[in-house]
C-alpha cells in the first residue's frame, strides 16, 4: 500500500489512519494493545514462582528453574515470530494468531489454579496434582510462543505505521512504547498478588491462584480485540521475504565455499564472508559483515540477564522471608517487584535529561558501549547487596534439625516448678506455665529425662523421630502420661504465622477468634496449628460460664504456642496469664532492604538494556534491524538458561554465597566484554550502504555505457557491412 498524499497538507502518514496532532490514529490501538499485553504477561510472572512453591508444593530450586525456563523460552520465540511475520503472514496477521495462543495460554494457566477442580475429598488440596502441572506447562508453553512470537512484530508493526516524513513523531512512539510496558507491568505487578493474596474457591476457600493468573487472561483478550479493532486503519506492510532466510544462506555459502577453497594456490580474501561473492551481492554481504560484528559483541552479554531475571525468582522468594509491613501498607512479596518499573519510569527521565548531558559536559565521551559496561556494573552491585540482605536474613532465621538431629522444648504445664535434667545437660528449671527458650539439640533418638516436682521424682526413657522438632509437655502429675508433640519444621509460608494452644487447665476450654477457630481443647491437650496474617488478633478463651479475651500482635513467618496455665481465673488478668513459647522468631529483616538491590539493578538496566536497543538499532543495517532485535531478544533467552546451569552445577548450600558467585561472574564478563568493546569501531550503516549502492549504479553506468557502445558498435558493423554489400554490387 502506498503513502496516501494529501495535497492540500503534504504528505500522510501509511494506511487509512487518520492524523491526530501528528499521529496517526492506528497507533493508538497498537500502545493500548501493548499496555494490556505487558499487564498480562508481567502480571503472570509476578505471581508464577509462588504458584510453583505453594499451589504445585514444588521446592525453592525446581520453581526457580522452571521459571526461568518459562522466561527464557519466551525470548527464543522471537525469532520464530519474525520468521513468520517475514515471509508468510506478515505482521498484522502474526500478531493476531499468536496472540490468540497467547489468550488461550493464560486461560489455561487460570484453569490450573483451581483446586476445586481435583479437590475430590473437599480438604482445599488439590487430589490430581498432575491434571495441574500437565495443565499449567500447556498454559506457559503457548503463552512463550504467544508473547515472544508478537514481541518482535508490535513495535515494528508501530514503526511502520509512520511515514519517512514523520522521524520525530516515530521516536516519540517508541519513547511511549517503552513507558507502556513499564506502565502495564507497574499496575500488574501491584494488582495481581493482591488477587493472589485473596481467598477464593467452591468447596473450601484457598489462596485466590485463578483469579491471579484469571485477570491476566481478561486484559490478554482485550488487548486482542483493541488490536482487531484498529484494523482498517492499519498500514499492512507484505511479507517481503525472510531476511534471516538469506543471512543464513549466505554464511552458509560462505564456509563452504572456503572450504573447499581451502589449499595455499588460492589467494586469501580480507573477510571470510567474502567468500560468498561468488553467489551473492557485495551490499548483502558488507551488511551481514556489520550484523556480525555486533553479534559477536553480543557474547559476553547473556551474563547480565542471567542475574536481572532472578529479581522474579530469587529475589522474591528472598522477600518471602522479610517483614513487609510499610506503616500503612503491607506489601507482599511478589509485589517488591513493582520497584523495578516505578524506577524505570523515574530513571529514564532522569538519564535522558540529567546525568548523560551532565556527563557529557563534563567533557566525558560516555558512550553506549561504555554505558552497557556501567550497567553490567551495577547489576554485580546489586547482587552484593542481595548477598548482604541475604546474610542478615541468615542471622534471623531458626537453625533446624539436620536429618541425624533431634530438638527439644520443654513446657511445664503443672502449677509447681520442675526440675529436669535432659541426659547429661544441666538441669532445667522451669516455673508454673513455663517453657524452655531455647530448644535442647541431640544426636540421638533415645534420652533419658530426669524430672522433678516437689518430692516427686519420675526417670524416663523418650525416643523420637530424628530430624524433628519437638516440645514435651510435662503434666501437673509427673507420674501421669508425657505427651510429646511435633513443633513445625520450616518457616510458615507466604509470610504467615502458625498458632496453637496447649491447654494446663483441668477442663476443657474452647479457643476462637475472628481469623480462626481452635475448637475445643482437652484437658492437658493441644489444638492443631492455625495460618493466622500479621495483625492483631484477639483470642476468645471459653470454659464453662467463664471466658476471658487474649490479644496479640503478630508480624510475618513467626511460630507461637499459647499455654493456658492450670490456675487460669478468666478474670481481668487473662492478657498476663496466658504464657507464649516463641517457637519460629517472626520476619525480622525489613523489605525496604531490598529497595538499594532494586535500585542498582534498574540503574543497571537503564544503562544496559535501553542503551543496548538503541546501540543495536543504530549500528544495523536497514533491512537488518529485526535480525539484531531477535539476536538482541535471543540474548535475554541463554542468560535465563545459564541461571539454570550455574545454579544447578554450583549447587552452593548457603543462598548469600551464589549471589555472590553470580556477582563475580558478571564482573569477569563484564572485564571480557569491556576488551571487546575497546576494540569495537563504531560505524555508520547508511553509510555504508550508500557507498555500496553507490558502486553499484556506477556499475549499472559502466554497464549501460558498455551497452551503447555495443550497440553503436553493432549498429556501426551493420552499417558497414551494407556498405560493403552496396559496394560489392
Ligand atoms: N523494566 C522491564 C519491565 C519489568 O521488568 O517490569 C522492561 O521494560 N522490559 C521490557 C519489555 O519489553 O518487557
Amino acid at each position: 500500500m502506498a503513502d496516501k498524499e494529501d495535497p492540500k497538507k503534504g504528505k500522510r502518514s501509511k494506511g487509512t489512519s487518520k492524523e491526530v496532532c501528528g499521529y496517526p490514529l492506528s497507533i493508538f490501538f497498537i500502545v493500548v494493545n501493548e499496555f494490556c499485553e505487558r499487564f498480562s504477561y508481567y502480571g503472570m510472572r509476578a505471581v508464577l514462582v509462588l504458584y510453583f512453591k505453594y499451589f504445585l508444593r514444588w521446592d525453592d530450586d525446581l520453581a526457580t528453574s522452571i521459571y526461568h525456563t518459562f522466561v527464557a523460552l519466551c525470548y527464543l520465540t522471537p525469532i520464530l515470530g519474525a520468521i513468520v511475520a517475514d515471509s508468510w503472514l506478515g505482521k498484522f496477521k502474526t500478531i493476531i494468531y499468536l496472540s490468540i495462543v497467547y489468550a488461550i495460554g493464560q486461560v489455561a494457566m487460570a484453569v490450573s489454579a483451581i483446586h476445586d477442580i481435583t479437590d475430590t475429598d473437599r480438604d482445599g488440596t488439590p487430589d490430581n496434582m498432575t491434571f495441574h502441572v500437565v495443565l499449567s506447562m500447556v498454559g506457559l508453553l503457548l503463552i512463550a510462543l504467544g508473547t515472544g512470537g508478537i514481541k518482535p512484530c508490535v513495535a515494528a508493526f508501530g514503526g511502520d505505521q509512520f511515514g519517512d516524513h514523520q522521524e520525530k513523531q516515530r521516536r516519540t512512539f517508541f519513547s511511549v512504547f517503552y513507558l507502556c510496558i513499564n506502565g502495564g507491568s507497574l499496575l500488574s505487578t501491584i494488582i495481581t498478588p493482591i488477587l493472589r493474596a485473596q481467598n477464593c474457591g467452591i468447596y473450601s476457600k484457598q489462596k485466590c491462584y485463578s483469579l491471579a493468573f484469571g485477570v491476566p487472561a481478561a486484559l490478554m483478550m482485550v488487548a486482542l480485540v483493541v488490536f482487531i479493532l484498529g484494523s482498517g486503519m492499519y498500514y499492512k506492510a507484505k511479507p517481503q521475504g525472510n531476511i534471516m532466510l538469506d543471512v543464513c544462506k549466505c554464511i552458509g555459502f560462505a564456509i563452504k565455499n572456503r572450504y573447499r577453497h581451502r589449499g595455499n594456490q588460492y589467494p586469501k580474501r580480507k573477510h571470510w564472508m567474502d567468500w560468498a561473492e561468488e553467489k551473492y551481492e557485495k551490499l548483502l554481504i558488507a551488511q551481514i559483515k556489520m550484523v556480525l560484528k555486533v553479534l559477536f559483541l553480543y557474547i559476553p552479554l547473556p551474563m547480565f540477564w542471567t542475574l536481572f531475571d532472578q529479581k522474579g525468582s530469587r529475589w522474591t522468594l528472598q522477600a518471602t522471608t522479610m517483614n513487609g509491613d510499610f506503616g500503612l501498607l503491607v506489601i507482599q512479596p511478589d509485589q517488591m517487584q513493582t520497584v523495578n518499573p516505578i524506577l524505570i519510569l523515574t530513571l529514564v527521565p532522569v538519564m535522558d535529561s540529567l546525568i548523560y548531558p551532565l556527563i557529557k559536559k563534563c567533557g566525558l565521551n560516555f558512550t553506549p558501549l561504555k554505558r552497557m559496561t556501567v550497567g553490567m556494573i551495577l547489576a554485580a552491585l546489586a547482587f552484593v547487596c542481595a548477598a548482604v540482605v541475604q546474610l542478615q536474613i541468615d542471622k534471623t532465621l531458626p537453625v533446624f534439625p539436620s536429618a541425624s538431629q533431634v530438638q527439644l522444648k520443654l513446657l511445664n504445664m503443672g502449677n509447681k516448678t520442675v526440675t529436669v535434667q535432659l541426659q547429661d545437660n544441666e538441669p532445667a528449671i522451669l516455673a508454673p506455665a513455663q517453657v524452655s527458650d531455647e530448644y535442647f539439640v541431640f544426636d540421638t533418638d533415645q534420652i533419658t529425662v530426669l524430672a522433678t516436682a516437689g518430692s516427686t521424682t519420675v526417670h524416663r526413657g523418650i525416643s523420637f523421630t530424628k530430624g524433628k522438632r519437638q516440645k514435651l509437655l510435662l503434666p501437673l502429675d509427673l507420674n501421669k502420661e508425657w505427651v510429646q508433640i511435633d513443633d513445625l519444621n520450616s518457616k510458615p509460608e507466604e509470610g504467615n504465622n502458625a498458632i496453637r494452644f496447649v491447654n494446663g487447665k483441668n477442663a476443657e476450654v474452647n479457643v476462637s477468634s475472628a481469623v480462626a477457630n481452635f475448637g475445643i481443647i482437652q484437658p492437658f491437650h493441644y489444638s492443631n496449628y492455625s495460618l493466622i496474617k500479621n495483625g492483631k488478633v484477639t483470642f476468645n478463651l471459653q470454659s464453662g460460664s467463664e471466658s476471658c479475651e487474649y490479644s496479640r500482635d503478630f508480624g510475618f513467618g513467626s511460630s507461637f504456642t499459647f499455654l493456658i496455665p492450670n490456675n487460669l481465673t478468666f478474670g481481668q488478668n487473662c492478657q498476663e496469664e496466658i504464657t507464649s513459647a516463641e517457637d519460629i522468631k517472626p520476619n525480622s529483616v525489613h523489605m525496604a532492604l531490598q529497595i538499594p538491590q532494586y535500585f542498582f539493578i534498574t540503574a543497571g538496566e537503564v544503562m544496559f538494556s535501553v542503551t543496548g536497543l538503541e546501540f543495536s538499532y543504530s549500528q544495523a543495517p536497514s533491512n537488518m534491524k529485526a535480525v539484531l532485535q531477535a539476536g538482541w531478544l535471543f540474548t535475554v533467552a541463554i542468560g535465563n538458561f545459564i541461571v539454570l546451569i550455574v545454579a544447578e552445577l554450583a549447587k552452593l548450600p548457603k543462598q548469600w554465597a551464589e549471589y555472590v558467585l553470580f556477582a563475580s561472574l558478571l564482573v569477569a564478563v563484564c572485564i571480557i566484554f569491556s576488551i571487546m568493546a575497546y576494540f569495537y569501531t563504531y560505524i555508520d550503516p547508511a553509510e555504508i550502504e550508500a557507498q555500496f549502492k553507490k558502486v553499484d549504479d556506477d556499475d549499472e553506468d559502466d554497464k549501460s555505457k558498455q551497452q551503447k557502445a555495443e550497440i553503436e558498435m553493432v549498429k556501426r558493423d551493420s552499417v558497414s557491412s551494407s556498405e560493403d554489400d552496396e559496394k560489392s554490387k
